[in-house]
């Protein structure tokens, strides 16, 4: 068993949650891995365990069950050594928002959102209690893009971004950090999933190089981590611009272009 914090990382069936298990293994943490298809959590599992020598444990969970929320809720609250949580199991899909299926845009909210919320609040008591701990949020570029065309995925991950915000803002002072990493575009099979076709994606970023960014800004206990964008100027002054708005929120008039109708 590893000195270090153990790390449950939801959705390392594939893509970034598997890069993000094969990371932290290869730095020395135990895992708790989390997913649907416990074949491939399994398979992951023994590949880590034999290559590593961390202790691995799987849960097979559908983050949309609430049984099996449930499970992975307590386990967090209950398993100190439990250290870091990565939510990263999302989905997102095509299509117009006014042929989209409800039960399709319940099923996104469920995981992309509710499920995220859930299990920080449930690991946030006891790492706020022993004054450490790391929340890790997998967002997405698309939540700064109502433009994209993918507007019930964008908003659950603008959700996703406010969380970690809010939470970094509440939890930050008690010693507990949170981690928005907002990948774009980015190899995996979120795509085809979703329904694309597969030959008309455009080019994207390595599911590794994308990881491995997203280290260095959790390294560097970076609130934001926003991997494929060269000019951190552009987040800087995207926050200075909101920042600014925010006196004005105190007015208790109305601003004079809405005093008059025309
Ligand atoms: N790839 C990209 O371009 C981008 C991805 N992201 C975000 O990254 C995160 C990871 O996605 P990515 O690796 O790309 O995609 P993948 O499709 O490769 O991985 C998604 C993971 O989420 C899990 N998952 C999906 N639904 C459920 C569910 N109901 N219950 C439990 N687990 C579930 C899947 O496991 P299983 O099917 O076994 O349950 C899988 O492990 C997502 O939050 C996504 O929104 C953000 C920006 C860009
Ligand atoms: N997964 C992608 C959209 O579908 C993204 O977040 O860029």
């Amino acid at each position: 068993m590893s000195d270090l914090p153990a790390v449950l990382i939801t959705g390392a069936s594939s893509g970034i949650g598997a890069t993000y298990a094969d990371r932290f293994a290869r730095r020395g943490h135990d895992l708790v891995i989390v997913a649907r298809d416990k074949a491939r959590l399994d398979a992951l599992a023994e590949r880590l365990r034999s290559e590593t020598g961390v202790a691995i444990d799987v849960i097979q969970a559908d983050l949309t069950d609430g049984a099996d929320l449930a499970v992975v809720e307590a386990r967090l609250r209950d398993d100190d050594r439990i250290g870091v949580l990565v939510n990263n199991a999302g989905l997102s899909f095509a299509g117009r928002f006014e042929k989209q299926a409800a039960s399709d845009i319940a099923q996104l909210l469920a995981v992309n959102t509710t499920a995220v919320l859930r299990l920080a609040h449930a690991v946030s008591p006891r790492f706020v209690e022993t004054g450490q701990g790391a929340i890790i949020n997998v967002g997405s570029a698309v939540s700064l893009i109502p433009e994209f065309g993918q507007t019930v995925y964008g908003a659950t991950k603008a959700f996703v971004l406010y969380l970690s915000q809010g939470l970094a803002f509440e939890l930050g002072p008690k010693g507990v950090y949170v981690q928005a990493v907002l990948p774009a575009a980015t190899c995996t099979e979120i795509w085809t999933r979703a329904g694309a076709d597969r030959s008309q994606l455009p080019p994207m970023m390595e599911v590794g190089e994308m990881v491995d960014a997203a280290f260095v800004g959790f390294d560097r206990r970076e609130g934001v981590t926003i991997p494929p964008l060269h000019d951190a100027s552009h987040w800087d002054a995207f926050q200075a611009a909101r920042h600014q708005m925010l006196p004005g929120f105190g007015q208790t008039t109305a601003a004079p272009r809405y005093k008059t109708a025309s």
